[in-house]
């Protein structure tokens, strides 16, 4: 199972998160990465965590201001990217334009989507992986693996169905290793969180949890 923590925009020491998940990843072989805002990158990625961005937009190298360049995030340490989340809704062209952006930077992707039918939609733009996430579950204290087990299964055959190589991670309300486990048993291939770590008062101690049952 892969563990990717999104920080979002929360006011967490993204240091201390990317330290504890360094060493978490080390002592239990379990991949898990982080993925901070843009302008903490490059200080993310120096701990030595695997390090990926939240956005990237279609564009390449111009005049383009404003934009979160593909390039610029791997060249700062990112080695993926999220794509598109019910927190920074994308059209789907501006989705496909980011898949492209980022494979010709050489960053993983992983496109969110609310439901399974967002996922086959965008599985079909040839991500390496898609997540699912439920928008009313997200920040919540039951996970989308509890609380509706069937998005998780319909996303992994709605993707399975589209492109058997694009992963199927699933998200929101996941905060332990229980939810981990379960969520795995459901077919999904990794987890995507934030709240549970980020607003974790120990997130290293959150991070020990997660792995505990892997
Ligand atoms: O939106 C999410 C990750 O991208 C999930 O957030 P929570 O883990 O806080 O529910």
């Amino acid at each position: 199972m892969f563990i990717l923590v999104n920080l979002k925009a929360y006011p967490c020491d993204p240091i201390e998160v990317a330290t504890a998940a360094r060493d978490v990843a080390e002592e239990s072989g379990v991949r898990i990465a982080v993925s901070p805002q843009a302008a903490d990158i490059s200080r993310v990625a120096d701990t030595g965590v695997e390090t990926w961005a939240q956005h990237v937009d279609p564009n390449g190298y111009g005049s383009h201001t404003g934009s979160t360049l593909a390039e610029a995030v791997a060249e700062a340490g990112a080695v993926g990217t999220l794509i598109n989340h019910s927190e920074n809704r994308l059209k789907l062209a501006d989705i496909d334009g980011s898949i492209q952006a980022a494979d010709r930077a050489g960053l993983e992707t992983c496109v969110c989507g609310n439901n399974p039918a967002q996922i086959g939609a965008v599985a079909a733009l040839g991500p390496d992986s898609v997540a699912v996430e439920p928008p009313e579950l997200i920040g919540g204290d039951v996970s989308v693996a509890t609380a509706d087990p069937g998005i998780v299964t319909d996303a992994v055959d709605a993707a399975a169905n589209v492109d058997e190589d694009v992963d199927v991670y699933c998200g929101a309300g996941i905060s332990t290793g229980d939810d981990v486990v379960t969520a795995e048993e459901l077919g999904a291939s990794g987890i995507l969180l934030a709240s549970g770590v980020a607003k974790a008062d120990d997130p290293r101690a959150a991070l020990e949890d997660l792995v505990s049952g892997l």
